[in-house]
């Protein structure tokens, strides 16, 4: 039977003992072995493609784990996982219990920093080589980040804070001209620039020359040299951006010529200071469908949709705003380098003036949302629930303090599935609800997230319409779109034994556990779909606690969540009623299938029937006392 190189690499170690040329059969096979292995279990895919040489360049001239890799996002580090030991592992890519889609330190000592937002890698890099210089150790830190990571800000202040310290750092830009779409901002044209000119690459060489040849003579005519020199290198040497955080800046090189990347890499290794090392590379490299269409193939397409009436909420949502936004010249969408994730594409097309891609800028997103309210527009910020986490100053600071009109459509609100920790939407509600002047809401369907989208543009305050990643049946909305009553929930079904205080999604959970409790255990449940989290139906919710046990039902964390509300209303009526909580614990939701994810948390059918039986019986068994 053939074996491949690849098959025997099991440290990044034994790459030490190849040469340029068996390297190269290596990224050939390293190639064939992710097409293959991610057409079979999905997952991220082009960004992959774009960094083979650089990854297998990485672990032969740096020695993991005892120098430091930082990737950024982490999306690309399949091929670091795979030279690290955990080639076997890629079947289970992103399912429960299997390998991560993102560096995790716990699964492996070469995973240096657990990630899956953008634009930490230098920070962590830098904390890493400041701890090294502090314990008087000598290896090497290297950050590994894209130009789409490297405009988020806080990629800015890292390099700020480390051309200030000055210490040994080597930050890797692996350009590709893409974030998850184009790339877009004046960082992105001067990167451009800086790739593209061939001037620039032909002025940098006859500088280097001509200053290799001026004579270094005497203490002061050098230093009136260097100067010279350094003026130079200023008005023509490209690079001036990073050299002015106080970077040293090599390249463009490109990322894709092994023998090129090994040599630079070594010679970049020798370099004192921080050293930013600019690569260009192409996402989708080496399958022709994805460097022809790299947004689409950012991650492994999913299957086509068996039924044009299923439509992903992301969809709806943007299809809704395109309605609203037709009648209302003030809408305007902002996003932060999610388009096509958002349902965007569209909108984008239909009203390029008033769509904005920002790049992975979330906190910028959000006080530029809030200055547009000021002058009378009407934006809205989508953006996914694990990102607004980045802009939470800004909601307090920037928005709630002066009430502005800002509509967030807040997706992947719950759980996202695959993609694990950093991206479920665990945590906004609990922290939204808690900031004054905000009103928070969740669609139990796509017909009511077309009325919530409606509704939220009829307050004069800010409004979060939270919903899940996933799909929906929709058929053609009634218009115009019925407005809901603020704070009113919605009974369901009606019931005397046990009230199920459903949200989103959760309501349909909720309808089917009620029709399960009434044939398999008489037990006749109430269901009501909240609708708001906030304001809360509070009327509605004293109602039901007079009568009956509460059992709620949510996709979010407990703490803080819309169940945590419902106990805070009883506690502020004093009334007392036994309530159980389902939701997501106190606890990080790992990767999986969204279904089995759910299921681990009891948030199923028959979780909830669990639940409203056991309070049931609780109630039996003391009132039999
Ligand atoms: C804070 C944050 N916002 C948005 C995202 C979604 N996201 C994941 S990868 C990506 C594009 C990153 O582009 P780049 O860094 O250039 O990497 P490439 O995929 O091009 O290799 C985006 C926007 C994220 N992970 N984190
Ligand atoms: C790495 C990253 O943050 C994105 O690529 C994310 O995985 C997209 O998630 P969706 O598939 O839910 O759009
Ligand atoms: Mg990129």
């Amino acid at each position: 039977m053939l074996t491949t190189l690849l098959e025997h690499i099991h440290d990044p170690k034994q790459l030490k003992a190849l040469d340029t040329s068996q390297l190269l059969v290596l990224a050939t096979e390293v190639r064939a072995f992710l097409v293959k292995s991610i057409a079979e279990t999905g997952g991220h895919f082009g960004a992959n493609l774009g960094v083979v040489e650089l990854t297998l360049a990485l672990h032969r001239v740096f020695d993991s784990p005892n120098d430091k890799i930082v990737w950024d996002v982490g999306h690309q580090a399949y091929i670091h996982k795979m030279l690290t030991g955990r080639q076997g592992l890629f079947p289970t890519l992103r399912q429960k219990d299997g390998l991560a889609g993102f560096p995790k330190r716990e699964e492996s000592d070469h995973d240096q920093f657990g990630v899956g937002h953008a634009s930490t890698s230098i920070s962590a890099a830098l904390g890493m080589a400041v701890a090294r210089d502090l314990k008087h150790q000598h290896h090497h830190v290297v950050a590994v980040i894209g130009d789409g990571a490297l405009t988020g800000g806080m990629a800015m202040e890292a390099l700020n804070h480390a051309g200030h310290l000055g210490t040994n750092l080597m930050v890797i830009l692996n350009d590709n001209e893409m974030s998850i779409s184009e790339n877009v901002g004046a960082l992105s044209r001067y990167l451009t620039k800086l790739r593209s000119d061939p001037s620039y690459a032909r002025m940098k060489a006859d500088v280097e020359q001509l200053l290799r040849r001026v004579p270094a003579i005497g203490n002061r005519l050098t230093n009136t040299i260097e100067r010279f020199k350094d003026g130079l290198r200023n008005i023509v040497v490209p690079g001036q951006f990073f050299e002015a955080f106080g970077f040293r800046y090599l390249g463009p090189v490109d990322g894709h010529n092994l023998p090129l990347l090994l040599n630079t890499l070594e010679d970049a290794k020798q370099l004192k200071g921080p050293v930013l090392l600019h690569l260009v590379t192409e996402k989708g490299k080496g399958y022709p469908s994805a460097e022809n269409a790299p947004d689409k193939f950012h991650a492994w397409p999913s299957a086509k949709k068996g039924d044009k009436r299923l439509k992903s909420y992301s969809q709806i949502f943007a299809e809704t705003l395109s309605d609203l936004a037709r009648a209302d010249r003030s809408i305007v969408a902002v996003t932060p380098a999610m388009v096509p994730g958002s349902g965007l594409t569209g909108f984008a097309v239909d009203f390029p003036d008033r769509c904005f891609d920002v790049g992975i800028a979330e906190q910028h997103a959000a006080t530029f949302c809030a200055g547009l309210a000021t002058q009378g527009m009407r934006p809205v910020f989508a953006v996914y629930s694990t990102f607004l986490q980045r802009a939470y100053d800004q909601l307090i600071h920037d928005i709630a303090i002066q009430n502005l009109p800002v509509v967030f459509a807040v997706d992947r609100a719950g759980i996202v599935g695959p993609d694990g920790e950093t991206h479920q939407g665990a945590f906004d509600i609990s922290f939204v609800r808690t900031i004054p002047n905000m009103t928070v809401m969740m669609p139990k369907d796509a017909i009511e997230l077309r009325q919530m989208l409606a509704t939220a543009f009829t307050l004069n305050a800010p409004v979060v319409v939270r919903y899940p990643r996933g799909e929906e049946m929709t058929e053609e909305p009634a218009k115009p779109l019925e407005i809901l009553e603020v704070g009113k929930a919605k009974i369901e079904r009606e019931g005397t034994d046990v009230a199920l205080l459903a949200l989103g999604p959760m309501v349909e959970i909720a309808v089917q556990a009620a029709d399960k409790l009434l044939a398999d255990h008489d037990i006749r449940a109430q269901v009501v779909n909240m609708r708001f989290v906030k304001p809360l139906d509070t009327e509605c919710v004293l109602a039901c606690a007079r009568n009956m046990p509460i059992v709620t039902v949510e996709e979010a964390a407990l703490i803080g969540g819309m169940g945590a509300a419902v106990v805070e209303c009883l506690a502020d009526a004093h009334v007392c009623a036994k309530v159980q909580r389902l939701g997501i614990t106190d606890a990080f939701v790992a990767h999986g299938s969204r279904g089995d994810m759910l299921k681990e948390l009891g948030l199923t059918v028959d979780g909830v029937v669990q639940a409203a039986k056991s309070l049931c019986r609780q109630i039996d068994q003391t009132e039999a006392h």
